[in-house]
This record gives structure tokens, C-alpha cells and sequence, in this order.
């Protein structure tokens, strides 16, 4: 069974000092609120967490509690009301929406439950589509390496349709693997996926962790995606509530129960 490996502390510490050495991605007090006046919703209450370069971290919590909106707020697609996000040294929110776009583009992927495939282009086209909207064509050969590191090298001329549900899943993540991001974050990636399926994408991921080093944060329902990774954070109403290093399902399922999710 994997185990988190050296440097990959249980209490990793979110202080400033670890912040672009150690830590790929780093929350500090983000809060985020939606709406105005009474009718606002706190989503994130102060979230402070890292995640470390090459670790596999699964959230959790109860539906609410915030999942979704740190993932967002992580990645750059969602700006926190106050607080701070770090990928590696450089503070998001210091970053113009240009830059911002640039750096999303250069340093981090992202996966959807419902994989958000064109369904009229070939896997090929699919996973090279980002990179040609930001103006580069990729090489054939880059395609392909990304489709067989997905373990895809024969579907890349299939459309989406004639594609499995995970077979499909696989085609996103290798359309966000091809710019070779420091950071991918997969929001519940095997949601709409069956058992066997999804333990092929959950497989994936911890591939893309323990041989390309790059740093996997998921979000997730299932107790048995979580025991994939390294840690799992639990938040509950908008805020962090504990964290499990080497997660079992049985662990992560009891931490589940007493936080009522
Ligand atoms: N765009 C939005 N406008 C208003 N409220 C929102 C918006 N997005 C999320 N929220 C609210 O913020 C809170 C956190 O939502 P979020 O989607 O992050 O939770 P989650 O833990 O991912 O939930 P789930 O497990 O059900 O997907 C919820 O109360 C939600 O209703």
C-alpha cells in the first residue's frame, strides 16, 4: 500500500517559510462569500492548508460544506472575498486576469465530474484543444504522449461518444496533463463513473503523483476514492475540520460519520 513519502509530513505546516519550497499550493485565512447583504452565503469560513509538491490529497465533507469553492478558489477559477492563495511562491491574487490565465494555463489542470469534452473532436483534437485556444498547436508526438500516459495511444482518433465513460474521463485528464501542470485539481473525477471504471482514473491519478511528481488534489464523496491518497482534509461549513495521513476506507468513513457527511 502507498504511504505518503518523505516530506509529506502529518501536520504539514502552512507557515510562509514552506510556502513555494515545499508546498505546491497553499491557502492562507480564504474566505469566500457569495451573494450580499442577508441573503450571503460564507462558503469558506478562513481556510489555511497546503498541499504538498507531489502528494495526493482527497477533501471531504458533507455536501455544503465548501469543497467545490476551495477547489475553485485553489485553482485560480474563483478570487476569495479576503485571504490568501499561493501556487507555489507566487500569490494569485496579486496577479492580473491576464496572468492570472497564464499561470492556470501553465501550472494547473482541471477535471470535472462530467469530463467537458467537445463531443464533435477526436480525443487527439480534445486533449490538444486548450493549447490551440492559447494559440499553440502541440506536436502530434506531445498528443500522443499524453493520451498513453493515460493509457489512450489507440483511441485517440475516437470521438467522445464512442468512448467509455472512463475511457473519457482519461481524454480530460490527458487534455490537462499536456501542458504538464505543477498542480491538478480533479473535482469528483470518478462521480459519474462505476466502480471498475473509476479505479482505473483513481489508478491514473496516483500515477500522475508517484512517477510524474506532479500534485493531485481531489475532491471527493467516496471514502474509497479518498484511500487512493496520500491525506485526506475534511472540511465541514465552510472551514477545516481535521486531516487523516495513509487513509483506509474505514478511516476515512469514521471521520466521515462524526462529522455527519
Ligand atoms: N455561485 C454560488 N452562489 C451562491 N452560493 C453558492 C455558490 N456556489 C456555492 N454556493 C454555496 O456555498 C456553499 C458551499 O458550496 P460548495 O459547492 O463549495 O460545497 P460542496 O462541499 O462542494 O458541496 P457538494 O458536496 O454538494 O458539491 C453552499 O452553501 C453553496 O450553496
Amino acid at each position: 500500500m502507498r504511504r505518503p513519502r518523505t516530506g509529506e509530513a502529518e501536520g504539514e505546516d502552512v507557515s510562509v517559510t514552506g510556502i513555494g519550497v515545499r508546498q505546491a499550493v497553499t491557502l492562507s485565512a480564504v474566505v469566500r462569500r457569495y451573494g450580499r447583504g442577508d441573503g450571503q452565503v460564507p462558503a469558506l469560513r478562513g481556510v489555511d492548508c497546503a498541499f504538498a509538491r507531489g502528494s495526493f490529497t482527497a477533501v471531504m465533507g458533507p455536501s455544503g460544506s465548501g469543497k467545490s469553492t476551495l477547489l475553485q478558489c485553489a485553482a485560480g477559477l474563483d478570487r476569495p472575498t479576503s485571504g490568501r492563495v499561493f501556487i507555489g511562491d507566487t500569490d494569485i491574487g496579486a496577479l492580473s486576469e491576464t496572468e492570472l490565465t497564464e499561470l492556470r494555463r501553465e501550472r494547473i489542470g482541471f477535471v470535472f465530474q462530467s469530463f467537458n469534452l467537445m463531443p464533435s473532436l477526436t480525443a487527439r483534437k480534445n486533449v490538444a484543444l486548450p493549447m490551440r485556444l492559447a494559440g499553440r498547436s502541440p506536436s502530434r508526438a506531445q498528443v500522443d504522449a499524453a493520451l498513453q500516459q493515460v493509457g489512450l495511444a489507440d483511441r485517440g482518433g475516437h470521438r467522445p461518444a464512442e468512448l467509455s465513460g472512463g475511457q473519457q474521463q482519461r481524454v480530460a485528464i490527458a487534455r490537462a496533463l499536456i501542458s504538464s501542470p505543477d498542480v491538478l485539481f480533479a473535482d469528483e473525477p470518478t462521480g459519474a463513473l462505476d466502480t471498475t471504471t473509476g479505479r482505473a482514473v483513481l489508478a491514473l491519478l496516483r500515477s500522475v503523483v508517484d512517477h510524474a511528481g506532479q500534485t493531485v488534489v481531489m475532491v471527493t464523496h467516496d471514502p474509497v476514492a479518498a484511500s487512493w491518497a496520500d491525506r485526506v482534509l475534511f472540511l465541514s461549513d465552510g472551514a477545516v475540520h481535521g486531516e487523516l495521513t495513509g487513509p483506509t476506507v474505514a478511516s476515512v468513513s469514521e471521520h466521515l460519520a462524526r462529522l455527519g457527511g
